[in-house]
């Protein structure tokens, strides 16, 4: 059994209880009963809101301990706290979960501010980053700037509802000098069904996560139009292709290897299979651009949100400003798409153009090679 008490354990909070944030809270919880060295309340951060009924949801999860929005049907575990005030549901702990759709993480730092536990250690879950006038910024990044702490990322081949039923899966931690550090979160979320593994490379994960969401819009397209599996196959290989190209542009320390972690080529595949980017997208193919993303959002997830199509925007954003238009294709025309200035069929017809090899900078030559 975890334990109740004494100043050695860790006590962890997680910041967001969507989707993937309850399953998130409920592989945690678990690991803390049976842990001794984590207490074993898990505080869950909800952004809180009335359900249909009246009851606000933070209450509904602790009457039923479900998140009867974002995960009807699976219960938490006793040792879950849903709590609607952010700093409280943190102000104990040493271990920080950040799990919210990644547009909300600048928002949700600049509360948390000055209100954290000296010492405290971070993950992040999100899969996005910010565009700044300065450049991009990861996720990771964010939290260790506005909170002073330092950030590990977990990212991998991770579609929340299978994991809360227990099929295996894997996930990657992503840390950048302590391997202690990354150890103890390889700890808290490892279980039999969930294998965890850790890798030095931060900004590697965490590019991965954030980019596999525009490529999952491709895919999605490419449903949408009945275009086939072979199709399909060569969207996949190209803005894998584009990922690594992309991630090493930006943080050239990025490893191959991490490529070939849950985080890269497995979450590639099973978003674009299964993930609700690539079945938002599919909707808008099918509906011939004549529906927005975010009609379209709205009426299939029930609350839940997209990342790639903002992702697109923010990768397109960095790529404007740098000069990389003509290097990315897919990105680009991902982006060209959701913005409605291309129809969906360009997905094929604009994506495998080869790079122009007249970049001053060498880029495109850099890219060739990769
Ligand atoms: N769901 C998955 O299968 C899955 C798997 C792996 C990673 N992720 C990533 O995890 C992150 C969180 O996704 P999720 O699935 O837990 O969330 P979600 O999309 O299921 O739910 C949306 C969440 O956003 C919250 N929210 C709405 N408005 C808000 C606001 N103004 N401020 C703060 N929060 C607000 C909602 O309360 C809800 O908790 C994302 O980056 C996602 O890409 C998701
Ligand atoms: O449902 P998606 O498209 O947000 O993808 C979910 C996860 O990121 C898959 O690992």
């Amino acid at each position: 059994m975890g334990s109740c008490g004494g100043e050695s354990e860790s006590r962890v909070a997680v910041v967001g209880s969507g989707n993937w944030g309850s399953v998130a809270a409920k592989l945690i919880a678990s690991n803390a009963l049976q842990l001794h060295s984590f207490h074993d309340e898990v505080r869950m951060w909800v952004f809180e809101e009335k359900l249909p009924a009246g009851e606000k949801l933070s209450d509904a999860i602790n009457r039923t301990n479900e998140n009867v929005k974002y995960l009807p049907g699976v219960k938490l575990g006793k040792n879950v706290v849903a709590d609607p005030d952010l700093a409280h549901a943190v102000k104990d702990a040493n271990m920080l979960v950040f799990v919210t759709p990644h547009q909300f993480m600048e928002g949700i730092c600049r509360d948390l501010a000055g209100k954290i536990r000296e010492g405290a250690q971070a993950i992040s879950l999100c899969k996005g980053m910010e565009v700044k006038k300065e450049g991009p910024q990861m996720i990771s990044a964010l939290i260790s700037e506005k909170l002073g702490i330092n950030c590990c990322v977990l990212m991998g081949a991770n579609i929340a509802n299978e994991i809360a039923e227990r099929k295996f899966s894997e996930a990657t931690v992503g840390y950048r000098d302590d391997k202690e550090i990354a150890e103890e979160w390889v700890r808290l979320f490892n279980t039999p069904y969930f294998r965890v593994s850790a890798v030095q490379d931060v900004e590697g994960v965490e590019l991965c996560g954030t980019l596999k969401n525009v490529v999952a819009i491709a895919a999605g397209f490419v449903d949408g139009l009945e275009m086939g599996n072979n199709t399909k196959a060569a969207i996949m290989r190209i803005g894998l292709r584009e990922m690594k190209a992309f991630s090493k542009l930006l943080f050239p320390s990025v490893k191959d290897t991490t490529f070939f972690e849950s985080c890269g080529v497995a979450d590639l595949i099973t978003t674009c299979l299964g993930g609700r980017n690539r079945k938002v997208a599919e909707a808008y193919a099918k509906n011939e651009g004549k529906r927005s993303f975010d009609e379209l959002e709205a009426e299939m997830l029930g609350g839940q949100k997209l990342q790639g199509v903002m992702t697109a925007r923010e990768v397109y954003e960095v790529m404007s400003h740098r000069g990389w238009l003509e290097l990315f294709p897919l990105f680009r025309t991902v982006h060209e798409i959701c913005a409605g200035q291309l129809q969906p069929p360009a997905i094929v017809e604009h994506s495998e153009q080869p790079p122009k090899f007249n970049a001053a900078d060498g880029t495109a030559e850099l890219i060739s090679s990769m």
